[in-house]
């Protein structure tokens, strides 16, 4: 096999790497670590070094005499956060003097949930009830227990009650609202959001969103507790400002109504979660809604090459609801951005993974490249080819293969039919009513007495059947439930299935706590991260933009999250046909128009071609699907075992 094209002569090893994380601060970053109004939001892109500068805020606030006790510094997720703590741990372990590492940790470091449950347990507002803190997993179980599925299920409860508690909306004012946009799939939402928060309350549980409501409720409804507890910060330093929703606002706003000075990062081009109620509106507006503001920018892309600057400038600056912002490469490299334009997903991953060998042939350590997509089906495919040819990886974000909806059904269901008793299997399959439907629908479709590869077959083609809606989820839906009951006809028995996911799952958190290992990410999963060397997979023209989101500006967003992860090396994959014809996204071309011929290379001359022919030929609407009828089961998947046959449904 030929490398990809690009990689022969990849310069990425000779060029010098970026610096350390903690560098000095450059001129722009000090101004801003160090300003001096009352609101300060530094605004600016990707890898200008907006966390560094956090860092850098940090400790300028301790060299002015601030308590560390009494600046409040949050991020948006507890890993993220725990990272934040570490750097400037570091930092100040390197100033020397009295630094207590024990002491620091702590210190009032976290997410907005944390920070309001750790207030909620020390300082219980007045009427708060006792409660236990009920994780995702628990909130699930509240719901089966109830059964409050809803009607239109492709959101899950939990997420659609939290969106509700993101906008501070008790249950009645829910109704109300779905009852003046007469609505009634709102209504029947509302109502169950009613019956679930009553039976939290009957077991004495808060979900995260509830930390937020019920400390914002404490603050606002008793001025002495307001007070007592704004009163214990002179600084709020907050990151990803652009992710914060209007409960989180509220949060912040009382808790510096005694004078605590507000700092904080973000970058408006980066919101990734108006699907969780984020609004960029809080960042754009942040000079209007703030006191004594001021506007810092940011201005050298210390991350990337100037090629992937150039390229990642050009794609957003098709979004008009932004602020504008110049970036300055500091690396001048030109190195290539990579189109490489496949036949077909399979292909794809192949590809992939003759990327990644590539790479690793040349001296790159595994950690520095990730594969990064919109949706967790695009990942699954590489993820299996990579898993088979042995190469270590990581999976972040929804997206590890036997995690996804359709895969979790079907292995679960073959498992529970094979052996009732299967604790395990019953967990994997969740509750809700598909599940419901499946668990009645087997004992008259599913002949359980057969062998193990003909029972996995029914069952692939029972849950490949409760695919919705029609159109291309239903296909993913039905290409996953195939591949997921592919994977465990060939296993032969079920004991060997069983040991194969075990021995998957052990090597995944191998991976994960070993540190050297490919990364495979939906784009939310990246965030905040960098690596070397980025494959953007599945950039075609119903996946960037996702043909269901109503919000194209935020799909742009998520492509320029994605590219403006790669340090040096950027590639963009395309499949021609995913169980359809598909068209190439219209990002890509947006990039390359950033970009002088010399920094764009083609996979091959046919990439070239893909890329700009028309849109596909439609597909005709009674043609059959290609519905996996092979696959290649992966060898590495199953260990010891001779490549296997492929299976034909
Ligand atoms: N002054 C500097 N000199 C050299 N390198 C720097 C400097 N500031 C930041 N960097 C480097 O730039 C990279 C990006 O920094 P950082 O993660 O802080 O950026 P960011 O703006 O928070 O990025 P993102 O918005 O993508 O999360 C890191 O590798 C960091 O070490």
């Amino acid at each position: 096999m030929s490398p990809p094209g690009g990689i022969a002569t990849l310069p990425a090893m000779s060029e010098p790497a970026p610096p350390a994380a903690e560098s000095p601060l450059d001129p722009e970053q000090r101004l801003a670590a160090e300003a001096e109004a009352d609101s300060v939001l530094v605004l600016a892109g990707p890898g200008t070094g907006k966390t560094t500068t956090l860092v850098g805020r940090y400790v300028h606030l301790l060299e002015q005499g601030a308590a560390p006790a009494r600046i409040f510094v949050s991020t948006f997720t507890a890993r993220a956060a725990e990272e934040l703590r570490g750097r400037i741990g570091a930092r100040l372990e390197t100033r020397g003097g009295d630094f207590d590492a024990e002491r620091f940790r702590r210190m009032p470091i976290g997410t907005l949930h944390g920070m309001a449950l750790r207030l909620l347990q020390r300082h219980p507002p007045p009427g708060c009830p006792r409660f236990r803190v009920f994780d995702e997993q628990a909130c699930s179980r509240v719901i089966a227990r109830h059964r409050l599925y809803l009607g239109d299920d492709v959101r899950k409860p939990t997420d659609v009650f939290g969106a509700y508690k993101d906008r501070l909306m008790s249950p009645a004012a829910a109704l109300a609202e779905a009852k003046v946009r007469n609505d009634a799939t709102l209504v029947e939402a509302a109502e169950a959001y009613g019956r679930y928060q009553r039976a939290l309350a009957e077991e004495g549980g808060f979900d995260f969103g509830d930390l937020i409501m019920e400390l914002v409720r404490g603050l606002e409804e008793d001025e002495a507790y307001r007070a007592r507890i704004a009163g214990f910060f002179d600084h709020l330093l907050i990151d990803e400002y652009q992710d914060i929703n209007p409960a989180q606002e509220r949060m912040l706003r009382l808790l510096r109504s005694e004078g605590a000075r507000l700092w904080a990062v973000g970058d408006d081009d980066q919101c990734l979660y108006a699907w969780r109620s984020a609004d960029p509106a809080f960042i754009l507006g942040f000079e209007t809604a703030w006191p004594d503001p001021a506007l810092f920018r940011l201005s050298r892309n210390y991350r990337s090459s100037a090629t992937i600057v150039n390229a990642a400038g050009a794609l957003i600056g098709a979004n008009r609801r932004r602020h504008a912002k110049d970036q300055v490469p500091h690396s001048a490299s030109r190195l290539a951005l990579t189109i490489a334009g496949l036949d077909d997903d399979e292909d794809e991953a192949d590809y992939v993974l003759r990327v990644v060998k590539g790479l690793s042939g040349r001296g790159m350590p595994w950690n520095e490249m990730a594969v990064l997509y919109r949706a967790g089906h695009v990942g699954s495919r590489i993820q299996i080819r990579l898993a088979e040819a042995g190469i270590p990886l990581v999976v972040r974000g929804a997206g590890e293969f036997w995690q996804l909806g359709p895969v979790r059904l079907t292995a679960g269901l073959a498992r529970l039919l094979s052996n009732p008793q299967d604790m395990d299997a019953r967990a994997m399959l969740g509750h809700g009513k598909r599940v419901d439907k499946l668990l009645q629908q087997a004992p008259e479709k599913i002949d359980a007495d057969v062998p193990w590869p003909a029972l996995c077959r029914q069952v692939g083609r029972l849950v490949s059947a409760t695919a919705r809606p029609p159109g291309e989820e239903g296909l993913q839906w039905r290409d996953l439930a195939f591949t997921a009951a592919d994977l465990a006809a060939e296993c032969g028995t079920v004991a060997a299935f069983i040991a194969l996911m075990e021995e998957q799952r052990r090597s995944l958190r191998r991976a994960e706590s070993g540190g050297d290992a490919v990364v495979l990410s939906t784009i939310h999963g990246a965030k905040g991260l960098e690596w070397s060397a980025v494959v953007v997979a599945g950039c075609e023209a119903d996946l960037m933009p996702h043909e269901s989101s109503p919000d194209l500006e935020e799909e742009r967003r998520l492509m320029y999250v994605a590219a403006t992860r790669a340090k040096r090396w950027l590639v963009l994959s395309f499949a021609a046909e995913r169980r359809k014809a598909v068209a190439p996204s219209p990002y890509i071309a947006e990039m390359l128009s950033g970009l002088d011929e010399d920094q764009i290379r083609y996979h091959d001359p046919q990439s070239r071609a893909r890329l700009h022919a028309g849109p596909p030929q439609p597909v005709k609407a009674d043609g059959p699907l290609r519905l996996r009828p092979e696959l290649k089961v992966s060898s590495g998947m199953r260990k010891g075992r001779a490549p296997s046959k492929r299976t034909r449904f």
